[in-house]
Order: structure tokens, then sequence, then C-alpha cells
């Protein structure tokens, strides 16, 4: 079998905060088309983590590769261009409240693709929405909608960029069990009809579950284990067993 191509690569990364030091020598690969959860603690450093692996924050040590770019030694320019191609989830959605659904989609288009038709630009919006089940929402504004809807909007203008990578930051969380349950099925057909490759940060278990094809253990500031679901809830190590009971 040929050797999957390693889409995301973070190599022994290290971060402190002055005294506190969050990632000690954190190593993950993300390969083509596979969902990696990242499973820890509150306060373990999972998105000391994501935001390292977006710029947003510069490891002390170690290297981060996204698509084969080295993202600690991107220019601005450069970072710009590589977003464009990793979609990311924020917890909070960041939706635009004053724009309807519609115009929350067209933003990233307009933005990083300069020279959309407008028939093209509409048929984006509608497939996007239409993949994450909500077609009817484009005249909407943001706050006619429940979580899980916002979610859901949110998810569709990252999809319309069709990136390669998606980062999820606890995309459950704040939603109750049912939506929940919903959106995770959502990343998992979005893994399968869009091919691309996610790394999810959750202490949710169920969202875990459901979404995991691998989780990684963030514990003490390193990759503490990693496997299946089934393989890490088999293991009788405490500190593996804990997040499992
Ligand atoms: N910009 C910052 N400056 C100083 N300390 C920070 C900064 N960002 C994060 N930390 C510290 O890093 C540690 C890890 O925080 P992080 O937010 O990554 O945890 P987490 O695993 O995402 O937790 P949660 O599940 O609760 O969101 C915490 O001790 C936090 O106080």
């Amino acid at each position: 079998m040929a050797t999957p191509e390693t889409v995301l690569a973070v190599e022994h990364v290290v971060k402190s905060f002055g005294d506190n030091h969050v990632l000690q020598d954190f190593s993950l690969a993300l390969h083509r088309g596979e969902n990696v959860v990242v499973l820890g603690k509150s306060g373990s450093g999972k998105s000391v983590l994501i935001k390292c692996v977006i710029g947003l924050l510069v490891p002390d040590a170690g290297r981060i590769t996204v698509l084969g770019q080295d993202v600690t030694r991107l220019d601005h320019a450069a970072m710009d261009q590589l977003r464009a191609r990793v979609g990311f989830l924020f917890q909070s959605n960041a939706l635009y409240d004053s724009m309807t659904v519609r115009d929350n989609l067209l933003f990233p288009l307009r933005r990083h693709w300069l020279a959309h038709r407008r028939a093209e630009e509409a048929a984006l919006v509608r497939q996007a929405l239409e993949d994450v089940g909500l077609g009817h929402t484009a005249d909407m504004m943001p706050a006619e909608l429940s979580g899980g809807m916002r979610k859901r909007v949110a998810l569709a203008r990252t999809l319309i960029l069709r990136p390669d990578i998606l980062l999820y930051d606890e995309p459950t969380t704040g939603l109750d069990p049912v939506t929940s349950r919903e959106i995770s099925h959502l990343i998992r057909e979005v893994q399968q009809k869009y091919g691309t490759a996610a790394l999810i940060i959750s202490h949710d278990m169920s969202c875990v579950r459901l979404t995991a094809d691998r989780v990684a253990l963030l514990v003490d500031g390193r990759c503490y284990a990693e496997g299946t679901y089934a393989q890490l809830q088999a293991l009788p190590d405490p500190r593996i067993h804990e997040f499992f009971a």
C-alpha cells in the first residue's frame, strides 16, 4: 500500500508562556482525507496547538508543515494564501451578524478569488449550503438561526473555498446532545464528500467517537498516545482510561 500523503505535520513543537510549559515536544501527522481528533483535558493546550498551526502563535521550537510549507517561516502574504486552503471553524462560528447567510458565504470567496462571475458565485453558495443541509437559508440573518444552524453555516463558509484541510475548534461545544450528534455526523459527511483532512480538537467523547479515524491524546504537553477510538478505549493505562470512563 502507498504511504499516505501527510498534509499537516507537527514536529517536536514546544510552546511555553513564562513558566507554563504548555506544549513540550508535541508531534502529530495528519494524512490526506483523514480525521484526527486531538483529545485533551481543559487547559491541556489544544487551542494553543491549533493557534500554532494557523500561525496565530509562534512555537518556541519545532516545526509545523502545512501542505508542504513551514508555517513558522511564511511571510504574511504566503500565510494568507495558505489560509485559503485551510478552513478554520471557530468555536464561536465567527459569522458576521449584520450580513445575510449568502453574504457571509460570499465574503471568503470574494476575498480569495476576486474574479468570480455572479452566476458562479450563486451556484457555489447554493451548493455549499445544500451540502450542510441548509439550502433554504441564504436570505436569512444569522440571528434567525439556531446554534446548530449557525455551526452549519460557518462550516459552509469554510467549504466554499474547497479547502484541503479543515480545522475544527471544539465543534460541538454549547450544543445540545442531539444537535451535537448531528454536527458530528455532518463532519463525517463532509470528509466523505469533499475528501478533506480534518484536525478536530474536542473533549466531547461522543464527537470523538463519531468523527475520529485516529485520536491523539494530548497529556503533559505531549502526544501521550494515539490510535483509533476503540484501540485507546481498550488500553488499561489509567491516564488514558479516564477519558473513556
Ligand atoms: N496567549 C496566552 N498567554 C498566556 N498563556 C496562555 C495563552 N494562551 C493559552 N495560554 C495558557 O495555555 C494553557 C493551555 O490553554 P488552551 O487554551 O490551549 O487549553 P485547551 O486545551 O484548549 O482548553 P479548553 O478545552 O478549556 O479550551 C492554559 O494554561 C492557558 O492559560
